[in-house]
């Protein structure tokens, strides 16, 4: 299995509620590169990022659905893992070991949710990310989350590059 970005983010940048590994009442999201089968090399193969994640009942909007605002940070977190995918990869870091700080880091600049239907609790959530745009320290990625195989949510996330403030304010 291809490693999940957010094993590589520097310990000081590992504390998101959404994807730091580090943060034991979060969602510890994990983003990794999968083969959406449409081109013939690795790179060309592995331009979709997958990140899957199943509710817990506390994450309830009404019984039977998922609350909304976890629907965007799912899509939020995707978003910003993809986007130091992208980033990682284009300047030819190899991520090495199980755990490491060789990611480049993303914060969220915007973010866009289209609620397409209900998201029903049970089934794992797939977000599927599509790098729609690399231009210097912004990336732009497109996001389909679906649940059993239906698309429940649709979402844009413009990522910057982590400014240092944010870690000295950490
Ligand atoms: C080191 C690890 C530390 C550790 C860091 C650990 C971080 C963990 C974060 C976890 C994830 C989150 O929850 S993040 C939390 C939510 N997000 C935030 O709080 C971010 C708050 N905003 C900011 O700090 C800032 O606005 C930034 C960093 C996003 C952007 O500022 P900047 O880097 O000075 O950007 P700037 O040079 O002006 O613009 C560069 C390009 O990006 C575009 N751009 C600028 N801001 C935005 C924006 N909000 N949305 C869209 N696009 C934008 C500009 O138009 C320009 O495009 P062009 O003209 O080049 O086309």
């Amino acid at each position: 299995m291809e490693p999940a970005i957010q094993d590589h983010y520097p310990d000081d940048a590992a504390a998101c509620y959404g994807c730091g590994r580090l943060n034991d009442q979060g969602l510890q999201l994990k983003t990794r590169w999968v083969s959406d089968g449409s081109g013939e090399t690795a790179t060309e193969t592995e331009s979709a990022t997958e990140t899957v994640f199943t509710p817990r009942p506390e994450h309830t909007a009404m019984p039977g659905f998922v609350y909304g605002g976890l629907v965007a940070s799912v899509i939020d977190c995707s978003g910003t893992g993809s986007a130091s995918l992208a980033a990682t990869r284009d300047r030819g870091i190899d991520l090495v070991g199980e755990t490491g700080s060789d990611a480049v880091r993303f914060v969220t600049g915007t973010l866009e949710v289209r609620y397409q239907r209900p998201t029903p609790m049970g089934p794992p959530l797939v977000v599927r990310g599509r790098i729609a745009e690399v231009k210097g320290r912004k990336v732009t990625v497109e996001l389909t989350m679906t649940a059993n195989g239906e698309t429940v949510a649709t979402g844009r996330v413009i990522a910057l590059e982590a400014p240092d403030t944010m870690r000295a304010a950490g």
